[in-house]
């Protein structure tokens, strides 16, 4: 039935979904883009079935992208690296498209995806604190990284040490403004506004800004951080009260598409269910450990009298029974709690001291909670 609408074509990456010819792969995408962006100008969301997601094609956070997905049993089907386009097997009305993070984030505005997984730093700087942009996550636990302002250790900035020191100085004039160079030129020049330095002129490159103020094109330069090296190696500093914002991977959405596609929301919401299950067991162990007893409550309360030892809601106890003397008897409990990994060695050694043995440590997959706090967040945020 759908191959004999004369409106649908076959598409090209999807041999078993059909596209409105409109939209078809072999008509140049600035049609469709400059369509779906009209739509989006006048409030609607472009016309299409599948949910859009895009992933970072390339660069630092494009395979930690694709881990996160397959711990979450969202692999992405991708056949080739040079094909944009792909699958998740299990969320079948979703495609995913990779793109560079800030196209993710302008074609979230353009309404040319769904959903996106990004830097924050990408998000805040090209979505120029669009309200439609949604952040579902905020922490998927890579990608850290800070937006911080950095000056020479050497010179006439020896002694500065925080941004106040920095805006104090007396050689920022109007004629001869502080010179920062950063490839950040939405939130540079709002954050220095914000902080009162107005004298202040910016110059932007595509990498390696740390050399500016050592070859003399700049007085600062305002760059991502991580681990600091790139900075210490060309003689800079950061500052207190320099930090513009601190960063890490999210999933961000077009808020104009999960208000008005269902489905939108449906994936969303198993997304999110998965990303929080897992992240949540990530930090964490099950610890199981035999501990002897007189009844359940005993038990109990021994565990309960230890800080580390509460776990997600309490502990779980159930008595191992065993045969002596051709009589039934449990004189033993099992008691099964998740620990924090970096709580683990300490709850160890509370369990030992409340009389546990055979202490068994298995790591932990997936926590479902009832619901996602982020969930109820999120619809409350969409007004639903
Ligand atoms: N030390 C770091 N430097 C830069 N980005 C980092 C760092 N640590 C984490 N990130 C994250 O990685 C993202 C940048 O990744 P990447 O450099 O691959 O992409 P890009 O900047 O869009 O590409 P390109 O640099 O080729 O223009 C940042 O937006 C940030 O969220
Ligand atoms: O604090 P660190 O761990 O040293 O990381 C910071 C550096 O990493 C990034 O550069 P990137 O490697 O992307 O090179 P680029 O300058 O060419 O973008 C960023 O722009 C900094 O230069
Ligand atoms: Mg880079």
């Amino acid at each position: 039935m759908l191959a004999s609408n004369p409106n649908l074509t076959k598409c090209p990456f999807f041999p078993t979904r059909y596209v409105p010819i409109s939209r078809s792969f072999h008509i140049t995408c600035s049609v469709s883009q400059l369509q779906s962006a009209a739509e989006v100008v006048n409030g609607r969301v472009p016309e299409r079935n599948e949910i859009r997601l895009g992933l970072p094609s390339k660069g630092r956070m494009a395979a930690d992208t694709l881990d996160l997905l397959k711990d979450c049993q969202l692999s992405v089907k991708h056949v080739n690296p040079r094909q944009y386009v792909a699958q998740i097997p299990q969320l079948s009305d979703l495609e995913v498209w990779f793109q560079r993070p800030k196209d993710i984030v302008r074609k979230l505005l353009s309404g040319d995806l769904d959903l996106g997984i990004a830097g924050f730093d990408t998000v805040s700087e090209y979505g120029q604190g669009n309200e439609d942009l949604i952040i579902v996550h905020d922490a998927l636990d890579y990608g850290d990284c800070r937006l911080s302002l950095a000056i020479p250790k050497y010179g006439i900035f020896e002694n500065i040490n925080s941004l106040k020191d920095l805006a104090q100085m007396p050689q920022w004039t109007e004629g001869k403004p502080l010179r920062v160079a950063t490839g950040f030129t939405y939130l540079g020049p709002k954050f220095m506004k914000e902080n009162g330095l107005n004298h202040v002129s910016f110059s932007t490159a595509d990498g390696a800004l740390e050399a500016a103020p050592a070859m003399g094109i700049a007085d600062a330069i305002l760059d991502l951080v991580s681990s600091g090296t790139t900075l210490k190696e060309n003689n800079l500093k950061e500052i207190e009260g320099g930090v513009v914002l601190r960063s890490q991977a999210v999933l961000v959405a077009s808020k104009r598409s999960l208000i008005q596609r269902k489905s939108a929301l449906d994936t969303t919401h198993e997304i999110l269910e998965r990303l929080e299950a897992h992240l949540r067991a990530e930090g964490q162990f099950t610890v199981t450990a035999n501990m002897r007893g007189s009844s359940a409550e005993e038990v109990a309360e021994r565990v309960l009298s230890q800080p580390s030892l509460s776990g997600l809601q309490g502990p779980t106890i159930s008595p191992v029974f065993c045969k002596r003397d051709g009589q039934i008897s449990s004189d033993y409990y099992a008691i099964v709690i998740c620990v924090p990994k970096k709580a683990l060695y300490n709850s160890v050694q509370q369990l030992r001291a409340i009389g546990g043995s055979g202490v068994l440590v298995s790591p932990l997959t997936y926590i479902f909670d009832e619901e996602t706090p982020r969930w109820r967040e999120l619809l409350s945020a969409l007004g639903l």
